[in-house]
């Protein structure tokens, strides 16, 4: 079973993400970007604000989750797998090209595999305003509130197009709610 966190920056996906260790202690913990040897390498170039082009940082990206698919995701697929972001984010952030041709791109990428579960954490903007004056901020997130917001609108239109098993929750309530929301949704309930 292959579950992702998803929600722009500031969201609140590490802090969940630790709560998940600890109530689900035989899950694979993983990652994009940076989830095996080569993403690690390929993370460091992305979030470097290194690249000039737009498309170049996008295929980073690609890379690193043709990769994380190739040696996480089909490594493990008789457990849990819990993954902090997927082509969800890798969709949603790359806004130079129309969605279907992002969507093919990406399944490219995947070799077809989708997530079966998507737990999205969505963010007010004046939460969002607030969470990003509260800490050093990476290349990405220096762009701004309406940039961010924009990537969480296609990030919601993303998951409901491929049509994926989802849940939204609004990541303002208590830390111990949305931990209870999420728990919930992995076990059906
Ligand atoms: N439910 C919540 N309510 C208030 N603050 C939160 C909540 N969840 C996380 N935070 C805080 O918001 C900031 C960003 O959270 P983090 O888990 O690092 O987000 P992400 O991994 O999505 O970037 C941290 O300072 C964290 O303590
Ligand atoms: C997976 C992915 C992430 N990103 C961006 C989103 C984040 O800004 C950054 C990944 O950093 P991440 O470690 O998820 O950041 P944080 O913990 O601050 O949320 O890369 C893309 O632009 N494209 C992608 O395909």
């Amino acid at each position: 079973m292959y579950v992702v966190i998803e929600g722009i920056d500031t969201a609140g996906k590490s802090t969940q993400l630790e709560l998940l260790k600890k109530n689900f202690p035989n899950a694979v913990f993983t990652k994009e970007p940076g989830g095996t040897l080569l993403g690690t390498k390929l993370r460091v170039m992305a979030l470097g604000g290194e690249a000039k082009s737009q498309l170049a940082e996008m295929f980073l990206f690609l890379a690193d989750r043709a990769e994380h698919i190739e040696e996480i995701i089909k490594n493990n697929k008789d457990k849990i797998i819990i993954s902090d972001r997927s082509m969800i984010s890798g969709i949603a952030y790359a806004n130079q090209l129309n969605l279907d041709k992002l969507i093919e791109l990406n399944l490219i990428a995947t070799q077809n595999i989708l997530p079966d579960y998507v737990i999205l954490l969505e963010l007010t903007p004046s939460e969002l305003k607030f969470r990003l004056s509260q800490k050093q901020n990476d290349s990405i997130e220096l762009r701004g509130i309406e940039y961010l917001i924009n990537i969480q609108n296609r990030m919601k239109e993303t998951i409901q197009k491929i049509g994926i098993n989802h849940i939204f929750i609004d990541a303002s309530l208590k830390i111990e709610e949305i931990e209870k929301k999420i728990e919930d949704f992995i076990n059906g309930k």
